[in-house]
């Protein structure tokens, strides 16, 4: 049976290894040990190169996608004082290999938000792009960044406003501290409060016995990073003014405040002027937030992007896949030259890898970018199936229709909302109400 991937807290269950600083083995798991069948005395002092077998290049990354006595495992690498800590979270007899370099691409990027706190990934040098609209966005940025200012990033979904986010914090003198990322659409409205805000002992049944801290209090003195800002609930809105205001939190169920330490950097793909207009944000929150606001240029605004960009991701799975992939055939290049990208660098970095998991050669062709007809969802037998409710029938086409999107978007939950034209946070509610992963 397959597991489901928990993003937001992968589990150590495949065991772990303790590298020196010379890469040798200095201890494993029991679990590992178990995991693997192997005896641990057999194994201490032996190069970790020997251990993990792959393509990936060690030295750059904190998360390794590799063969390890024969099955293909992601392993997180932590420092632990002198040592590293080489941490095996997902092994590939649990998931499939498309899944497995989702979830390693997510690890990698923008899902990585949902982590409860660390450091900023990304600097200026690693937002590609040379178009002037890009490279003014990148100064301005910059220029922001030394602020402790409250800044909104702007643009269309998948522009890259997590990326740019992360670049302002690492240059900040914050950089040393938490990049704490809330996306707004992704936490259910009841449970908002107590993730953000944090909750007391008792603060409602199922609390935890020693109560939470919420992500602002994880992220004092670094950054909040509030994503899909206008999804936020009306009620969180007045909370979040008064902690902007006060500089200060109070956990639900308690009765002191903290000081918080923190510098705010909200982003939406939505118009807030608008929905300020229609009562659904709060004019107050609004200005509070409105001090800096970088609009990013969507990719069909910056052509000269496209290939550039394409040939970037293709290197990036070239080494995730082990492929030699060279070149973009003409056809392909005029295509991806023509396209709208609705879905913006996102959607083409999924075609891209979608390409590459199937490409042969050192080219890419236009072929590789499509989905083979047994790929799609199966036809219903219209005649034998019985005649539904309207309720029940139209239940089971956006099931469909879902489940098709995720399926075309390689479990991209952005992706799926663009290309069945609701809004992120839609799609949310429907995953949950259809009980969908
Ligand atoms: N200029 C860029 N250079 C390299 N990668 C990019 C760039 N822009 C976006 N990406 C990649 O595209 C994906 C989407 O970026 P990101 O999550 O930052 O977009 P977003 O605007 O925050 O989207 P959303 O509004 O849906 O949250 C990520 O995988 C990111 O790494």
């Amino acid at each position: 049976m397959k597991k489901t991937l928990n993003l937001i807290d992968p589990i150590d269950e495949w065991g772990s290894m303790k590298v020196d600083t010379n890469g040798r083995l200095i201890d494993i798991s029991a679990e590992f040990c178990e995991n693997f069948s192997i005896n641990k005395q057999d194994w201490i002092g032996t190069s970790i190169n020997d251990i993990i077998q792959g393509t990936f290049n060690r030295k750059r990354t904190k998360v390794l996608f590799g063969v390890i006595f024969g099955y293909s495992c992601l392993v997180k690498v932590s420092k632990v004082n002198e040592h590293q800590l080489y941490r095996v979270i997902v092994r590939q007899d649990d998931i499939d290999h498309v899944e497995m370099i989702s979830f390693m691409n997510s690890m990698d990027s923008s899902k990585m938000k949902k982590k409860s706190s660390f450091q900023s990934r990304y600097s200026f040098e690693e937002i590609m792009g040379e178009s002037p609209a890009i490279e003014r966005i990148k100064e301005l940025s910059a220029r922001i960044a030394i602020s402790n200012s409250t800044v909104l990033l702007t643009g269309e979904s998948g522009t890259g406003k997590e990326l740019f986010a992360q670049a302002i914090h690492g240059l900040s003198s914050r950089k040393n501290n938490p990049f704490v990322a809330v996306n707004c659409a992704a936490i259910p409205d009841e449970l908002f409060e107590s993730e953000v805000f944090g909750y007391e002992a008792g603060a409602f049944s199922g609390a935890k016995k020693e109560g939470k801290p919420g992500k602002i209090e994880l992220a004092h003195h670094g950054t909040l990073f509030l994503d899909e800002i206008s999804e936020l609930p009306y009620q969180a809105q007045g909370k979040l003014l008064r902690v902007l205001q006060e500089r200060e939190v109070e956990r639900l169920g308690g009765t002191a405040n903290k000081n918080v330490d923190i510098r705010i950097i909200a982003a939406t793909n939505r118009d807030l002027k608008t929905l300020v207009q229609e009562g659904k944000f709060r004019q107050d929150l609004f200005y509070r937030l409105y001090i800096f606001e970088l609009k990013i240029p969507s990719l069909r605004q910056r052509k000269e992007d496209i290939l550039p960009l394409a040939y970037y991701f293709i290197n990036y799975f070239n080494e995730m896949l082990g492929r030699q992939v060279k070149f973009i055939d003409v056809k392909l290049q005029e295509w991806l030259l023509n396209y709208e990208w609705p879905g913006n660098v996102r959607e083409l970095k999924a075609y891209i890898e979608r390409g590459m998991n199937i490409v042969e050669g050192d080219t890419i062709m236009m072929e590789a970018l499509y989905f083979s007809p047994s790929e799609s969802a199966p036809q219903r037998e219209r005649e034998s199936a019985p005649l539904l409710s309207l309720e029940e029938a139209v239940a089971n086409a956006e099931i469909d229709a879902i489940q098709r999107a995720l399926q075309e978007a390689k479990g991209d939950r952005t992706v799926a909302a663009q290309k069945l034209h609701i809004h992120v946070a839609s799609l949310y509610r429907k995953l949950s109400k259809y009980n969908l992963k």
